[in-house]
């Protein structure tokens, strides 16, 4: 559904983005990281035909964004980093001048309207004025009316920022409503564990170029061929981590205040051996299990040295 090759765009000596290359398929959701003024916004706006590369090519749904942008609007919906509400308006209102706009005509248009504020949980603001909204409800409303032509793309520049934490949840509950849909996702964020768990692909930039873009499923195997245990004792930790460092299958022991964290060299092991070695020792072994890796830990693994 998006394919892009060697897409750049040059402001004056700034590379903004520099040879990114992506290919997502139809159901994928897609998170792009990165600090401010990586180059997100501009990749975006580049595939929601707004903007114009310096070079490089770009498809949406099979249609290059130079000769085909009429029929990539008809397909996408692009979100904004921000965007403005017209005063004096109601939700209902909103939304229907949007769909008026998309040609949506007659009762069909307040039909999609409803619905589509059904889907962000808004109905019951149906009749209040956009203005009123909070933060959280107004970028629901955002999705709301990029919704409305039911695009099969939707473009969705950092949809949860500056929203508190409980819309930042309603946000990705959303989002995750959306995948389910079928919908081809590209959602950007600076943070990573906002998009986590509802992707599976990440693509993370870092000044205009694409240091990492994997599947979220090759990146978790990637990192676990090292893995890291946490072990806790009773009593003496100093002790335990010496002794655990010494073992042959031990690459290096960090004492915290939540117990051991061990990180093994690459292979199979035998993890009993190191409980025994404890317990022949007089400690008291009171934890001993695999760390949990989130997607977080895995891109810190992962980006280290290459984001500094
Ligand atoms: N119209 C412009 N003229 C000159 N430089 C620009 C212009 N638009 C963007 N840039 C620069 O291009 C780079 C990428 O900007 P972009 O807005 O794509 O970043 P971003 O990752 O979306 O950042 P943010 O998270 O702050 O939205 C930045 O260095 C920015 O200053």
């Amino acid at each position: 559904m998006i394919e892009v090759h060697d897409l750049t765009k040059k402001y004056g000596d700034l590379f903004a983005i520099n040879k990114i290359e992506l290919k997502l398929e139809r159901g994928d959701v897609f998170g792009f990281i990165g600090p401010n003024g990586a180059g997100k916004t501009t990749t975006m706006r580049i595939l929601a035909t707004l903007l114009n590369p310096t070079w490089g090519e770009a498809y949406v749904g099979g249609y290059s964004i130079y000769t085909k942008p009429k029929e990539i609007r008809r397909i996408i919906g692009y979100m904004p980093d921000f965007f403005g509400v017209y005063d004096n308006m109601q939700v209902i209102e909103y939304l229907e001048f949007f769909a008026a706009a998309y040609r949506i005509k007659g009762p069909e248009r307040r039909k999609i309207c409803n619905e589509v504020l059904d889907l962000v949980d808004l109905g019951y603001k149906r009749n209040e004025l956009v203005t009123s909204l909070s933060r959280g409800m107004t970028q629901r409303l955002g999705l709301a009316r990029v919704l409305l032509h039911d695009p099969q793309v939707l473009l969705l520049d950092e949809p949860a920022s500056g929203l508190d934490p409980r819309a930042r949840i309603e946000i990705r509950g959303l989002l995750k409503e959306l995948r389910n849909m079928g919908k081809t996702i590209m959602v950007s964020s600076h943070i990573l564990p906002e998009l986590a768990d509802i992707c599976n692909k990440i693509g993370i930039i870092e000044r205009g170029e694409l240091i990492v873009n994997a599947d979220v499923a090759d990146v978790m195997k990637q990192v676990r061929q090292q893995s890291v245990l946490k072990i806790d004792v009773s009593d003496d930790r100093e002790a335990a981590a010496k002794l655990l460092e010494q073992h042959e299958m031990v690459e290096k022991v960090e004492v915290g205040k939540q117990g051991l964290r061990v990180t093994l060299i690459p292979g199979d092991h035998d993890y009993s051996q190191l409980a025994r070695l404890l317990l022949d020792n007089g400690l008291s072994l009171t934890q001993l299990g695999e760390e949990e890796i989130n997607l977080e830990t895995a891109f810190m693994t992962l980006t280290k040295g290459i984001t500094s």
